[in-house]
């Protein structure tokens, strides 16, 4: 069961692919983009402490303390192949993507409906977050680069595997709160495509909105057991609970 709140302002927290943008986009533009530039960044900016730590972090994984730029390319691109959320891939993205942003080779994608919202939300007192498997790094990039210029201003902060944890389990949640400095859980709503991710919410007992679009990957799937919306605009977080409209 979830604790009550009142109708303040809520701390709304957002995943990216699927809910705020298109899965599609982001596997069809930005991976690719990663795959082609690995080797790359570990051969020429290995000494880096992002760089380092995720390549450390990935023969770790691999269990393969000695192994060299082509097989940490290897075991990349095999996670990239099945889209596993694997923590030193997202490092390593991040890091490409936050050049390819910043030299105009990548946009970002929002479904219509996402900015809009968003600004509303922020313009109605709330405080918006992002936490998504996407390092924050590479979140920066993606909402500093929307077709409607920079969306940071929106956000009060920034969540990763790396900083929260998992987002299947509800101590990344109870990290975030922490982190934010908010005490009632029941003052965040977060908003996903993934029903694992809100499960896990509302164990760590937020409020959760899965966001059901058509076309995505986890549509068929469903969200079970959360409200569900297949669009922003009808979110209401003018009450006591998130209403879809
Ligand atoms: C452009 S941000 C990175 C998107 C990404 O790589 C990713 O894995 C997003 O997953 P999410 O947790 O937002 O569903
Ligand atoms: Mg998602």
């Amino acid at each position: 069961m979830t604790a009550s709140r009142t109708t303040a302002p809520v701390h709304v927290v957002v995943d990216i692919e699927g809910t705020t943008s298109a899965t599609g986009f982001i596997t069809e533009q930005l991976y690719p983009y990663s795959r082609k530039h690995f080797a790359q960044l570990l051969d020429t900016r290995g000494t880096e402490p992002d760089v380092a730590r995720a390549a450390a972090a990935v023969r770790e994984l691999i269990g393969e303390p000695e192994a060299g730029t082509e097989r940490i390319v290897e075991a990349l691109n095999g996670w990239l192949d099945r889209d596993e959320k694997v923590t030193p891939l997202k490092t390593l993205q991040g890091v490409i993507w936050a050049e390819g942003f910043a030299s105009g080779e990548l946009t970002s994608h929002f479904y219509p409906d996402a900015i809009p919202a968003l600004r509303a939300w922020h313009a109605a007192g709330h405080t918006l977050y992002v936490f998504s498997s996407g390092s924050v790094s590479a979140q920066l990039a993606w909402f500093g680069h929307s077709a409607e210029g920079s969306l940071l201003p929106l956000f009060s902060g920034h969540f990763d595997t790396e900083t929260a944890g998992p987002k299947k389990i509800a101590s990344s949640y109870d990290a975030i709160a922490a982190a934010v400095g908010e005490t009632d859980p029941a003052r965040f709503v977060f908003l996903s495509d993934l029903v694992e991710e809100l499960d896990a919410a509302k164990e760590a007992g937020w409020r959760t909105v899965g966001v059901r679009r058509p076309g995505e990957p986890y549509y068929a799937k469903g969200v079970a057991g959360h409200p569900e919306t297949d669009s922003f605009a009808r979110i209401d977080l003018s009450g006591a609970e998130p209403v879809v409209r």
